[in-house]
């Protein structure tokens, strides 16, 4: 096998003071779908934030990307996240400027300069999540589904070697979510590693896939029990 996107050996992640998830050993390679499960308050979040560097983390060890996460240094965190694609439950777009400026301001922020490729790029995110036609559309104008969409064009940008997605469709009905869902099987069919938190059980079902869970202050691997 391949050199792991994402490997963490006996890692502990910490709220403060407070101990969320111990002695964690997690390997995701590429090309995968891994879903992160488990109660509300069990860590899903504080996992996700450790690998794009929003939480440190002071035990053990981690790899992800390039990037050692114990002792990230917080100026190499930019740097880690253009080859994160990271995508959230309330999707996070700029409410001022209409979908291609939303993602022309990530492109001119991670160093883009050529307006004609930035434009060329733009129309290939959104074609990829079915949105060729709205970018002219303030993000108010689109429904949850859509501007989920958006967020996963916008986390497609710069090629991401690994996409985290917390709860996306956290926010959307069961029909939308399912097209969301059908969006990220697409990406990941196409080659695109992703690891996505998620509540709800019943995309599970519809989309098995590698499956870790949180509980106890423990990450373990589910066996996903068939018929
Ligand atoms: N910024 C913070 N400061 C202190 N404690 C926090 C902080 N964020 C989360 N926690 C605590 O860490 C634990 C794990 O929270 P986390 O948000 O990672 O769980 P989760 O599984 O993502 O929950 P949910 O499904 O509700 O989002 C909880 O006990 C929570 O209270």
């Amino acid at each position: 096998m391949s050199n792991p996107i994402l490997q963490l050996k006996n890692a502990s992640i910490f709220q403060g003071d407070s101990l969320v998830l111990s002695n964690i050993n997690v390997e995701i390679n590429k090309g995968d779908f891994v879903y992160l499960i488990g109660k509300t308050g069990t860590g899903k979040s504080s996992f996700m934030k450790t690998l794009y560097g929003d939480l440190p983390l002071t035990k053990g060890e981690g790899h992800i990307v390039d990037f050692k996460l114990n002792g990230l240094k917080e100026k190499e965190i930019p740097f880690l996240r253009r080859k994160l694609g990271v995508v959230f439950q309330d999707f996070k777009l700029l409410t001022d400027r209409t979908i291609n400026d939303n993602l022309l301001f990530v492109l001119k922020a991670t160093g883009w300069k050529d307006k004609q490729e930035m434009k060329t790029r733009i129309e290939e995110v959104l074609a990829k999540v079915g949105m060729s036609t709205k970018g002219f559309k303030f993000p108010h104008e689109l429904s949850g589904g859509e501007q989920q969409r958006v967020a996963i064009a916008r986390a497609l940008l710069n090629n991401p070697e690994l996409i985290l997605a917390d709860e996306p469709t956290g926010n959307l009905d069961p029909q939308t979510s399912i097209e969301v869902m059908e969006v990220l099987q697409d990406i990941n069919k196409n080659g695109n590693t992703i690891l996505m938190a998620t509540h709800d059980y019943a995309l599970l079902l519809k989309y098995p896939s590698k499956t870790l869970k949180c509980d106890e202050n423990q990450v373990y691997e589910v066996v996903q029990r068939k018929g």
